[in-house]
């Protein structure tokens, strides 16, 4: 059976105090949507200093202890690629928050995410990783806006 590729993508979070703080995309993929921060794992590095790098990239701030609540799948009817992404969040950083080419950033408060301006999977695993409940997910979209089938699941401990 053919392998099915599999593209690994980091997502962090920044928590401070009843706020977490989201960017809104400002180009490629996602473009429009609030979202966490990250990107691409390149060759040569882990995944979480993928996070770190992206994070720091993307709104200015050097953030450590990072830990990972989550991985879920996302599959797109007709793309054979899977996108692998890892979700992390952390309450530890320095510098100043500041716009990127990529994200415009705010901080919200965890009860106001504007989820109707975001991914449409993330109201289903947000609880999980707010709580810092570590779980697995799976979603199967129809295009970037629909949801045909999906899973997800508390987990005891996640791979590195
Ligand atoms: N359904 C989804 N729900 C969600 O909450 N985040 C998603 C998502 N699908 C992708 N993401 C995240 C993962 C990753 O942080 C980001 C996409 O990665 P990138 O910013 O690297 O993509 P781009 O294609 O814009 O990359 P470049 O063009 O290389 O900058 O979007």
């Amino acid at each position: 059976m053919a392998k099915i590729p599999k593209k690994v993508l980091t997502l962090a979070f920044i928590r401070r105090d009843d706020q977490i703080l989201l960017g809104r995309k400002k180009r490629g993929f996602g473009e429009g949507k609030w979202n966490g921060f990250g990107g691409k794992v390149d060759l040569d590095e882990t995944i979480s200093d993928a996070a770190v790098r992206e994070v720091r990239e993307e709104c200015g701030l050097l953030v450590t202890n990072l830990k990972k609540l989550g991985v879920i799948d996302f599959e797109f009817v007709g793309d054979p690629v899977i996108l692998n992404v890892h979700v992390f969040s952390t309450v530890d950083f320095t510098g100043n928050v500041t716009e990127s080419e990529e994200m415009s950033p705010q901080w919200y408060k965890v009860h106001e995410v504007p989820f109707e301006k975001m991914w449409k999977d993330d109201p289903h695993w947000f609880p999980y990783m707010l709580d810092n409940k570590k779980f697995n997910a799976y979603f199967l979209f129809e295009g970037h806006e629909k949801i045909i089938s999906h899973w997800i699941k508390e987990v005891e401990s996640l791979d590195e």
